[in-house]
């Protein structure tokens, strides 16, 4: 059985949307970014400062960090260790690197999915959550979707056309989730 499920694709192409409508409890993560309107810290992500993030990389806390869009993004290799050891399942966002070292610590208990969109679809979608970064957040668009290809076991084509369909399949997995949890 899975413990953890990976959500991994580019800036806006829908990872926390399908996340969120999968249902398995999210594994929280570190943040420098500044929180937007509608962000709860400890709900979203752990809001904290580029110091922080680094000083517990030092301490060894930290699965990994990176560097998206000028700010850090980081989990806590422990509470991942944890959900593990507990037989628990639980989902997370990352980007291709988050990906590729839960893949490496965790292997076959961990279940990575892409979530792809065009282009222009993340591009609108970013729009209209009044996120003034569009462009830079869209500058790696092409090596995250190499990325997630190269690594992910299967993706979600998430076009504003599937959503319907997807909902669909992505209901055996909510499902499933509320049986186990
Ligand atoms: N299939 C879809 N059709 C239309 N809109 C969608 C679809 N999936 C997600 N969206 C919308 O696109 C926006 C971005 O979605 P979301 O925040 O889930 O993307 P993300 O991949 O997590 O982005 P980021 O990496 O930038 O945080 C949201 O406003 C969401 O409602
Ligand atoms: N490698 C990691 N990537 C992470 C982590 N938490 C989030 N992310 C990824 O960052 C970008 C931007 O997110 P946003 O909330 O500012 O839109 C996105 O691709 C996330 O998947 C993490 O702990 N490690």
């Amino acid at each position: 059985m899975f413990s953890i499920i990976s959500f991994t694709g580019p800036s806006g192409s829908g990872k926390t949307t399908i996340q969120k409508y999968v249902g398995a409890a999210p594994i929280i993560t570190f943040t420098s970014r500044k929180p937007r309107k509608s962000e709860v810290d400890g709900v979203h992500y752990h809001f904290t400062t580029r110091e922080n993030i680094l000083g517990m990389k030092e301490k060894g806390e930290l699965l990994e960090v990176t560097e998206y869009s000028g700010n850090l993004y980081a989990s806590n290799l422990k509470s991942i260790h944890e959900v593990v050891k507990n037989q628990q399942t639980r989902s997370i966002v990352v980007d291709v690197h988050g990906a590729r070292e839960l893949k490496k610590h965790f292997n076959e208990r961990v279940l990575l999915v892409g979530v792809f969109a065009s282009k222009d679809e993340c591009r609108q979608r970013i729009y209209s959550r009044s996120d003034s970064n569009i462009e830079k957040r869209l500058y790696s668009y092409d090596e995250d979707v190499k990325g997630m290809l190269e690594i992910c076991n299967l993706v979600i084509i998430n076009s504003d056309e599937n959503w319907l369909k997807n909902k669909k399949i992505l209901d055996f997995w909510r499902k499933s989730f509320i049986e186990i949890s």
